[in-house]
């Protein structure tokens, strides 16, 4: 039998003076409220952005107060018209006043840090209103007290010191964290400083000023840390590896931002701040790369090979255009309309993880997946070789897959890759901590038809849902360019039926132009190049951590139902 929960204890009750009104203020372990005196109470779903409001009721969760701060009154001084400060102690003046800064949630998932100021004539029990308020914080131990800050100045468009002085240090401060804070001063400054350098256990988490290509940074920088502290050789790609301990959090200051956008639901600085501040846990599944017995590198949001590969080289050279960049290389790309020849073999994820063209979005608060079920799935490294028409539940559960052709686009995302350019992402149904890989295959088809494929990245129609597209979720999976293929790709190649000659094993790099079928793409791993076309990948499930809650749904707060149970 499930036991109720206990109903929130009251701590205080008190009338102060709030914008010339007087209001009952109450403090009970779960909730701030206040609400003017003699209205009557009519419930009612309220303002559905902002805080609980049941006419005129305010309600501010207790886990959502960033500060609570005594506030020097300031009052008129007689004759002049000029602003005084009032006196500290109480015998000198008859007007004090706490203020509480708490979150409130705007538009498009946006938080923002508001200010409620009670006034009264009791000093003493503004006092105790501002010391039960700081216990009741006290008692959030997974809040962040200490944060190891790296800006890096140039990303996007070079905003991140701004940005994290002027928006965001503020925040930290109000809320009594402690920070030290790197400026980079070069590239992989911020990994390697995490990978040898810094004293890690004076940190509650870490924090990234920058883009997706930062966010890499600090994520290479900490597993590498962990994985070398705990003897675990990266090198082995059949390794388990130990889950990071400190959190990330990510303010956003890149090109794509993606991350954050698809953990947070929005590219907002203040919002990312206050996900620290409330000290938000967000575990997030990690793919590891290797070529052969050699560590690549780590991925969260998309490994790309074809289009995004593309795109990313050529934008590379145009860095100084900023987020532009990616525009023009991405309008130049798919009109070159280039295709890659190869094979992708995979491991199918279990089924009871869903499928990437359910309608099922990751949302905050959605049945967390149990690492043991998605973590450590038995594999069976069989190699079969079927056509995407004869899978079924059964026969795909721990048998890897292979699928040969052409493509315009091989895209694996470790979760929705949700972004500005594509606010749904490039697999909407992908989940951030389920331990799978939504692996998405773009053959070879006409410009026109790829055209309607990416377009359906920026609205609501199903960018799955055409015969050149296939998508699979995966746990594992590998690919070989063509010029690498063994026999036995070679044999399924003939398999297929297309009754050409077989094409023996070449290296053909420049033939990049000629779209001869040699021509070799590369792999975008999170904004980066890698340097090798045949990868094999696995995702970790919850190898990381994010301050973040994943995107709300919308406001719990707002649901009419929330305010009967207070
Ligand atoms: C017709 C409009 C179609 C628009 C389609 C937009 C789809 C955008 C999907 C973005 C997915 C981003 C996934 C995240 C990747 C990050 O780890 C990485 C590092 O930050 N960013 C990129 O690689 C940056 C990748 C940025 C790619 C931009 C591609 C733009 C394509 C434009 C094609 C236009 C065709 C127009 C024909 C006349
Ligand atoms: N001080 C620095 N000087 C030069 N490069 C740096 C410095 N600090 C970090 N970098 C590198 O800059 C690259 C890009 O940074 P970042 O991801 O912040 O911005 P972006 O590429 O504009 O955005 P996005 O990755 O979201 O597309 C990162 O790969 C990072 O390694
Ligand atoms: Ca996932």
């Amino acid at each position: 039998m499930e036991i109720p929960p206990k109903p929130p204890q009251l701590l205080l009750s008190s009338q102060f003076s709030l914008q010339n009104r007087v209001c009952e203020v109450t403090l009970n372990s779960a909730f701030l409220s206040w609400k003017e005196v003699g209205l009557r109470q009519k419930r009612t779903a309220g303002n559905i952005y902002g805080p609980l409001k049941a006419a005129g009721s305010h309600y501010v969760p207790v886990c959502e107060i960033v500060s609570v701060q005594e506030t020097e009154e300031e009052c008129p001084s007689a004759g002049v018209g000029k602003w005084q400060k009032v006196p500290q102690n109480p015998s000198e003046s008859n007007s004090h006043a706490f203020t509480v800064s708490y979150v409130e949630r705007t538009q498009k998932h946006r938080w923002r840090c508001s200010e409620v100021t009670f006034h009264c004539t009791d000093g003493t029990l503004c006092l105790q209103w501002v010391q039960a308020i700081r216990e009741q914080l006290s008692l959030l131990t997974i809040r962040p007290k200490s944060l190891l800050v790296y800006i890096n100045p140039y990303g996007g468009k070079h905003h991140g010191k701004r940005i994290y002085e002027q928006k965001v240090a503020p925040i930290f401060s109000r809320a009594s964290i402690f920070t030290d804070v790197i400026v980079t001063e070069r590239a992989n400054h911020a990994r390697d400083h995490l990978k040898s350098e810094a004293e890690l256990k004076k940190y509650d988490g870490v924090v990234c000023v920058g883009g997706d290509g930062m966010f890499s940074e600090i994520i290479h920088g900490l597993i590498s840390r962990t994985q070398c502290d705990s003897g675990i050789d990266q090198n082995r790609s059949d390794e388990t590896l130990v889950p990071c301990g400190l959190r990330i959090g990510i303010i956003p200051a890149g090109s794509t931002d993606c991350i954050c956008y698809a953990t947070v639901g929005s590219n907002d600085p203040v919002t990312s701040a206050l996900h620290i501040v409330v000290g938000d846990s967000q575990p997030m599944d990690v793919c590891s790369i290797h070529h052969d017995t050699t560590f690549l590198r780590y991925s969260v949001s998309l490994l790309g090979y074809g289009f995004y590969g593309d795109v990313l080289t050529d934008s590379e050279r145009k860095r100084w255009m900023g987020p532009a960049r990616y525009d023009i290389s991405g309008v130049k790309t798919f009109l070159s309309h280039r295709y890659y020849e190869g094979t992708i073999s995979f491991l199918p994820a279990d089924r009871n993880v869903g499928t990437p063209r359910d309608k099922m979005q990751c949302r905050s608060g959605f049945p967390k997946i149990k690492k043991s079920s998605a973590g450590c799935l038995q594999t069976d490294d069989k190699q079969v070789s079927k056509d995407k028409e004869i899978f079924s539940d059964t026969d795909t559960k721990g048998v890897w897959q292979v699928i040969r052709g052409k493509f315009l686009a091989i895209n694996a995302a470790c979760m929705s890759c949700a972004c500005p350019r594509s606010p749904k992402g490039l697999s909407p149904s992908a989940h951030l901590a389920d331990g799978t890989a939504d692996l998405i295959l773009v053959r070879k088809c006409s410009r026109f038809d790829f055209l309607c494929h990416l377009l359906r990245h920026t609205n609501k129609d199903d960018q799955f849902d055409h015969p050149f597209v296939e998508v699979y979720r995966v746990q594992q999976f590998r690919f070989t360019p063509r010029h690498e293929e063994t026999d036995s790709e070679l044999d399924l190649r003939e398999a297929e039926g297309s009754g050409r000659k077989r094409i023996f094993s070449q290296i053909c790099k420049e033939h990049s132009a000629c779209n001869c079928g040699l021509a070799q793409s590369s792999w975008n791993c999170d904004g980066e190049i890698l340097p090798y076309a045949a990868i094999q990948v696995r995702v970790h499930c919850q190898l990381i951590k994010l301050f973040a809650r994943g995107i709300e749904e919308q406001s719990i707060f707002d649901e009419p139902s929330a305010l009967s149970a207070i």
